[in-house]
């Protein structure tokens, strides 16, 4: 199954607009986690100041403490940020700070250690720039910034004798293993995600009306019902199409079939600002909440009209059972008062709404 579902993936085109929601979705969940990057970053700078200013013999000036409240004040900010895009052109101005930084400090050391020092502390940029969520652009531009600001050449390192050429040997080598890790990395985070997403949408969308499923819609109303105000009015309305079998039975199961996605069609439309479901054979819920009783019953008048009045060869009527939630009730007691309601509805002559206060 799984196999399957992977070769079902393989065929999925991958559009800017899924990748972009991937990213979105990648940043909120690792939000905490780049501050920690961030965080660790900061301690490391600063213990590599402090032993290059005391052990080296510099001191601590007040650039530090101007470099240390950027950086702090750069990475409080990311708590606030809500765009993936927004932290990218972050995470360039945290490189930049840092890299200037870290230029101060290496300055500092004598001569012939800076080219070793800035290839350390770049190639360390990099590779923590690898693991945070960002966009392949985000990640070649901190890449090609921290080289750029942190160039172990800057002091005639000549590339052509063994320092030079060994430097540069491993600059290349450090920045195509990174590269392709990085790349790697979110390929397989983006086809984990994209797997994720088809099977979510095939665990909670009916696969014949291509609507919420009765595990979506018994998941999302109990989270609606938990976080919703003592006091709110509520109701549960279950939709049942009337004599189904009899449309199967003279017209043939496709024929069932089309008339149970065009009713399904005709409750998106009519009750999209709510929660409803295919909850099984040709009955459907429907959630609706912030309604005077007369506005849901008005609701469900307009989707019985809707149903009747859809054009069609094969036309069809609903029968509705509309159940007032009191407060404490579940929504399985809901639904066995809008299946009463529903059961009246039919016994009254079918094609309308019965209230259940
Ligand atoms: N075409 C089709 N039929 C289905 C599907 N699921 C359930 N059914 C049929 O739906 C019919 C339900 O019939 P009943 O429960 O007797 O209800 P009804 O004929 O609508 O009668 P009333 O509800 O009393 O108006 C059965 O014949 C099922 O076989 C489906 O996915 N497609």
């Amino acid at each position: 199954m799984f196999r399957t579902v992977e070769s079902q993936l393989s065929r999925l085109a991958v559009t800017a607009e899924l990748r972009a929601e991937f990213l979105q979705y990648d940043f909120e969940r690792l939000r905490t986690f780049c501050m920690l990057v961030f965080s660790i970053s900061i301690v490391l700078w600063f213990v590599f100041d402090l032993v290059v200013s005391f052990e080296g013999g510099q001191g601590f000036t007040i650039k530090s403490i101007y470099f240390l409240a950027l950086l702090g004040g750069l990475t409080c900010c990311v708590p606030f940020i809500r765009k993936a895009g927004h932290f990218y052109l972050l995470n360039l101005a945290f490189v930049t700070v840092y890299c200037l930084g870290a230029r101060l400090v290496i300055d500092g050391i004598p001569p012939d250690l800076q080219p070793l020092w800035l290839t350390l502390t770049a190639s360390s940029i990099i590779f923590l720039a690898s693991v945070l969520p960002q966009s392949n652009f985000s990640f070649f531009a901190v890449l090609v910034l921290s080289w750029v600001l942190l160039n172990p050449f800057f002091r005639d390192v000549p590339v052509l004798e063994l320092k030079g050429t060994l430097i540069l040997f491993y600059v290349l080598v450090f920045s195509a293993l990174t590269v392709y890790t990085h790349l790697r990395l979110r390929q397989g985070k983006l086809h984990n995600y994209l797997m994720a997403k088809l099977l979510l949408e095939q665990a909670y969308i009916d696969a014949l009306t291509q609507i919420p499923n009765r595990r979506a819609f018994m998941t999302r109303t109990a989270a609606r019902l938990e976080k919703s105000a003592p006091g709110q009015l509520r109701y549960l309305a279950m939709v049942d199409i009337d004599f189904f079998k009899k449309i199967n039975d003279s017209f043939g199961h496709d024929i069932g079939d089309e008339v149970l996605q065009r009713v399904a069609g005709n409750i998106r439309d009519a009750m999209g600002a709510f929660e409803f479901a295919r909850l099984g054979g040709e009955e459907f819920g429907v959630y609706l909440w912030e309604l005077s009783p007369e506005e849901a019953w008005q609701c469900m008048d307009k989707l019985l009209r809707a149903v009747r009045e859809t054009p069609s060869a094969h036309p069809a009527t609903i029968s509705v059972g509309l159940a007032r939630l009191a407060d404490g009730d579940s929504i399985n007691q809901a639904l066995i008062k809008a299946d009463q309601a529903l059961y009246e509805s039919k016994h009254n002559g079918r094609d309308r709404c019965t209230y259940a206060p």
